[in-house]
């Protein structure tokens, strides 16, 4: 069986393309625009919503069929048509070109799969079957979404302030190792999530001054 590597990407400013603007193709930008990315959608059609987006002016809409020239300067391409052909044709120009592809309608041919993704703050899940069931990926996301509520958010941010912290005021590296994982596995979600916030200050003292030089 073939492993997958999972990686988390930076998209801001980078350029990717969705070649397509059917449902596929939208979930496809919805997700790249929410991460920042530079979208450019080739499609004589699309839906209602990649027009609005273009409209206000977060995607270039090219309104026409798929070009080898729409390749240049993109980081990632997305080929999400309703026509194989079609797609085979972006993936063989993409394969060529030593870019990374997506395609709709053939999990051999992607060299990379999108997987579901909960997100809390910078906090993020992100489940992928191999291609072999996305409906399955849906369903766990969906159950991760009810075990990891909203008060991850918050706890990523204390986290992320204490550590910052805790890296400039600890030197010693066993210390911080104790004061992080004191931290994780205390029980701040719980109390997060019945706002209990003065008793959130305190775990977080308890945590860290005893360590303090
Ligand atoms: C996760 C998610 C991300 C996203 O797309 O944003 C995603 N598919 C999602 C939904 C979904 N897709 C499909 C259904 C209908 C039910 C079903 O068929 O199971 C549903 C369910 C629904 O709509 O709820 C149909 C489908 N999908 C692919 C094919 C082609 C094929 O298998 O041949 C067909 C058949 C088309 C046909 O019938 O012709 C292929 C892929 N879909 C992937 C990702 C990649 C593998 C991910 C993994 O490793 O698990 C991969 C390989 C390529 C890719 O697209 O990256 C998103 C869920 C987001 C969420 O809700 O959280
Ligand atoms: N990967 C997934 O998650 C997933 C999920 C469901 C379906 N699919 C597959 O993805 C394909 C697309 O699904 P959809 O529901 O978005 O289809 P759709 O019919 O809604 O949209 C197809 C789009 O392709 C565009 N198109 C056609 N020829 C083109 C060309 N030469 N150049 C550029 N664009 C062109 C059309 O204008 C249209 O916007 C389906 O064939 C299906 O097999 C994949």
């Amino acid at each position: 069986m073939e492993m997958l590597y999972p990686i988390f990407v930076k998209l801001a400013g980078r350029l990717c393309l969705v070649v397509g603007g059917g449902q596929v193709a939208e979930r496809k930008v919805g997700s790249l625009l929410e991460c920042g990315a530079r979208v450019i959608v080739v499609s004589p059609e699309v839906t209602p919503a990649i027009k609005e987006w273009a409209d206000q002016g977060k995607l270039e809409l090219r309104r026409r069929a798929y070009h080898t020239s729409d390749l240049a300067g993109v980081f990632l391409v997305f080929a999400a048509t309703n026509r194989s052909e079609i797609n085979r044709q972006v993936t063989e120009d993409c394969l060529a070109r030593n870019l990374a592809v997506n395609v709709a309608d053939d999990p051999d041919a992607c060299n990379f799969y999108v997987p579901s993704v909960i997100r809390r703050g910078k906090l993020a899940i992100a489940v992928s079957t191999g291609g072999a069931s996305p409906a399955l990926a849906a369903r766990i996301r969906r159950l991760l979404e009810r075990q990891f509520g909203p008060e991850y958010q918050e706890f990523m941010e204390i986290l992320a302030d204490v550590r910052s912290q805790v890296l400039q005021d600890v030197t010693d590296i066993e210390q911080r190792r104790k004061i992080f994982s004191h931290l994780v596995e205390s029980d701040i979600i719980e109390l997060l999530r019945n706002k209990e916030y003065d008793q959130v200050k305190e775990r977080i003292k308890n945590a860290y001054c005893g360590y303090r030089r």
